[in-house]
């Protein structure tokens, strides 16, 4: 199977990527209501490796591993026939060695085709030197959360119980729309643990219509490994409404989506719970316990609300302000969709080292550096530290800015941040831009 040579000339099954790494065309990306669990099996088809796991050209088979995994169990069990050697490197900065002698001893065998990816991971690369960088401070740190960002969150979820209840109790439309925006700021925090070894507060996220499971395959697996190529879930699932990749659209898909965002945002979650519920009722996915959380609020709110419609109303209209807060935040005013972002169908770098093609689908925001650890927690903050290490808790990222920068520098590579109203402003003019970008050096010289 040889890799197709992809171009900048855009997407089409035949030259599904920028990258020569991406040869297939994601299997059913295109299938309607896709859920993560389908994105998986879609990868898994991909991928081709039966029921092992691969990292780089070895099959593992880490069947007896995965209730043993530091970082829990479902990692494991849910990448089982896929090529997880991004979410290997990426999930496992300190404590390497122990981790790579780990997973020696699940060796089965090597494999000879290439990996569906376009991502290198070279030891001299800027990836890896970082990486090696970041190990000992991490060591040292700790990768896990301080008390002062638990305190945030369960402060969060505290204000939520607090703010819904009187808010329903009392059927006051001010205290309910605070509950739906401290809903969203309570999820965007859960974002952060769910990521990290396993915890108990990424059920936070299963207080909206969102589940965490669900975030950690489309999030964390897919979006993050793949951030804007044709394998991110992320970009796939919002199509046709928004179709961020650059590519011939009509004048309707480049400009309406201005018009309609605002109410999309609105009604998200709630196509999510639609769509969860489809998946369970056909099989492609499992109820699991927290999935009730929402409907234990609705019955609570119906008892406790002046009458039962009331508390109905209020329900749909708490968790409808939390969907538009959320998503303002995380499509509206995303770091990933500012035009000069690397959108699958730009010209892709010849050497795709993980962590800069992480860093060219990124924007950051110009103010974070000064910001509160809190503002940073509930608006997806310190983007691109985030993304090159999803695993370590967001009060933990600051140690490794000087790193971060050092290597930067050596690499001669540099990544201007932009406002955060500039970010609003970028994701419309990526939904109207057809053409594509020059090669990241060539956008480098122009500078
Ligand atoms: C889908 C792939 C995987 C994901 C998403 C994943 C995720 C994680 C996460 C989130 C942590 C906690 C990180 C931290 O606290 O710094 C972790 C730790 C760990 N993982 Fe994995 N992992 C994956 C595969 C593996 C494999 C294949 C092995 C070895 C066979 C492994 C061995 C370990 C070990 C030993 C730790 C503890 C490291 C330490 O002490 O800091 N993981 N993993």
């Amino acid at each position: 199977m040889a890799p197709n040579q992809g171009s900048s000339s855009g997407l089409s099954p035949k030259n599904p990527s920028s990258f020569p790494g991406i040869y297939k065309y994601p299997a059913d990306r295109n299938l309607p209501f896709k859920n993560g669990y389908q994105w998986l099996a879609g990868k898994r088809k991909d991928d081709d490796i039966g029921k092992l796991w691969r990292v780089y050209d070895k099959l593992y088979n880490l069947e007896s591993f995965a209730h043993k995994h530091p970082g829990g169990d479902y990692w494991i069990r849910l990448t089982q026939g896929t090529d997880i050697t991004e979410a290997f490197e990426a999930s496992h900065v300190a404590h390497v060695k122990k981790v790579e002698e780990i997973l020696a001893k699940y060796y089965v065998r090597d494999v000879e085709f290439p990996r569906n990816s376009p991502y290198t991971f070279k030891q001299d690369g800027f990836y890896m030197t970082l990486k090696r960088r970041a190990g000992p401070i991490l060591e040292e740190v700790g990768t896990n959360s301080t008390l002062q960002i638990r305190l945030m969150i369960d402060g969060l979820g505290l204000a939520y119980v607090l703010l819904s209840f009187f808010g329903v109790f009392l059927n006051s439309t001010l205290l309910q729309i605070l509950a739906g925006l401290d809903l969203a700021m309570l999820i965007i925090a859960a974002h952060n643990f769910f990521h990290m070894r396993d915890n108990w507060r990424k059920f936070y996220y299963d207080f909206s219509l969102q589940s965490s499971i669900e975030l950690q395959i489309s999030h964390a697996i897919s979006h993050h490994l793949y951030t804007n190529t044709v394998m991110d879930i992320e970009i796939s699932n919002l199509e046709p409404a928004f179709e961020f990749l650059p590519k011939e659209k009509t004048f309707l898909k480049r400009y309406a989506p201005g018009v309609y965002a605002h109410l999309f945002y609105i009604v998200s979650f709630f196509l999510d719970l639609i769509k969860r519920g489809r998946a369970i009722a056909n099989g492609t996915q499992q109820l699991r316990p927290e999935n009730l959380i929402v409907f234990i609020q609705l019955a609570v709110w119906m008892l406790i609300a002046p009458s039962v419609p009331t508390g109905i109303y209020s329900w749909l209209f708490i968790h409808a302000v939390a969907s538009y807060w959320f998503m303002l935040v995380a499509v509206g005013g995303s770091a990933h969709h500012h035009p000069s972002c690397f959108h699958d169908g730009d010209e892709a770098r010849n050497e795709a080292d993980f962590g800069l093609c992480q860093l060219d689908a990124i924007r950051d925001r110009s103010d974070d550096l000064h910001q509160t650890l809190f503002v940073i927690l509930t608006t997806f903050g310190a983007h691109s530290l985030h993304h090159l290490f999803p695993t370590v808790c967001h009060s933990k990222l600051h140690h490794l800015q000087e790193v971060y920068e050092q290597t930067l520098k050596e690499f001669n590579e540099e990544f201007h941040p932009v406002s955060q109203f500039e970010l609003f402003l970028g994701m419309h003019k990526q939904l109207a831009r057809v053409e594509a970008l020059p090669h990241p050096a060539e956008i480098k010289k122009q500078k």
